[in-house]
């Protein structure tokens, strides 16, 4: 098989002219491979904890994470500890929690400290939302560190759109300082303000990148995407308006971008 003819295996239907920016960023030096979790590396499912990376985009990164000059790091919303028992990887893997707000880099974990203030408005937080989520069906709370994230992916539209209503009006009447994010089926409740793109730029430079690549799927990633810069090549998954220069339906799309970023990264399709 010639290289045209292997790139072209393992490339499937991904248009050209992503094929040719993967091509080029695996020629960067210090090259930097940030993924964001749910709805990228794993496909959706209604319960957190069972979510998974598809075998093949785990299998990838677990490329990756071999290749010199490379590092790879998860940069999700859910809770640093979540983040670690689904995705499952390496110690070596950066990892990024709550949007930012929890890191697991190369030294052992840094644990959130919030100060009194930010604890009793997480308690705040906690009697509220968890009054919304006990009185509306199908709507349940997952605790954070710094904050809440309100569930409404089992709720009737109805019910969904009355939680995010409810929730929104009676957290903000108790604190006017929040973060809010509305993600796919998910309000979430934060008393510390930190976005992907601010994580995104940490990385950037604690990893010393020449370039970055990033993949996401939900609204939160755009904060992501709009910190790229021109050598850097980001990946959209799925619908959804997007800053991000490529786009691919999902995760089986962005498990074969993956595998295509590691072989030319690893030298295994040599140049065309
Ligand atoms: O930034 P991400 O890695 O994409 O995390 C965003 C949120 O992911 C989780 O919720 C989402 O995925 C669940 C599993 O597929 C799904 O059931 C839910 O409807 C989605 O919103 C996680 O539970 C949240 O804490 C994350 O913020």
């Amino acid at each position: 098989m010639d290289d045209r003819a292997g790139t072209a295996a393992v490339s499937g239907g991904l248009p050209e002219s992503l094929v040719g920016a993967l091509r080029e960023l695996a020629r960067t030096r210090r090259l930097l491979v940030a993924l964001d979790f749910d709805g990228t590396l794993a496909p959706e499912v209604d319960s957190p904890e069972r979510a998974r990376a598809l075998p093949e985009a785990r299998e990838a990164v677990l490329r990756l994470l071999e290749l010199p000059r490379t590092r790879v790091a998860v940069v999700s919303g859910r809770a640093l500890r979540s983040l670690v028992e689904v995705a499952q990887l390496p110690d070596t893997a950066l990892l990024v929690g709550s949007h930012g707000i929890e890191l697991r880099l190369d030294d052992p974990y840094t644990r959130v400290q919030l100060d009194t203030a930010e604890l009793e408005r997480v308690d705040v937080l906690h009697e509220v939302l968890s009054q919304v989520a006990d009185s509306i069906d199908d709507v349940w709370l997952e605790a954070k560190p710094a904050g809440f994230a309100l569930h409404t992916r089992l709720a009737t539209e109805q019910n969904s759109r009355l939680a995010h209503l409810v929730a929104l009006s009676e957290a903000q009447a108790e604190d006017d300082d929040l973060t809010i994010r509305e993600g796919k089926n998910v309000l979430e409740f934060a008393v510390r303000s930190t976005t992907k793109g601010e994580a995104l730029e940490h990385l950037r430079r604690y990893t010393a990148a020449d370039a970055v690549f990033y993949a996401g799927d939900d609204t939160t990633d755009e904060d992501a995407f709009d910190a790229l810069q021109p050598d850097d090549v980001g990946v959209k998954s799925g619908p959804g308006a997007t800053l991000a220069p490529f786009r691919v339906p999902g995760p089986a799309e962005i498990a074969e971008v993956l595998s295509l970023l590691a072989l030319f990264r690893s030298g295994d399709l040599h140049e065309q």
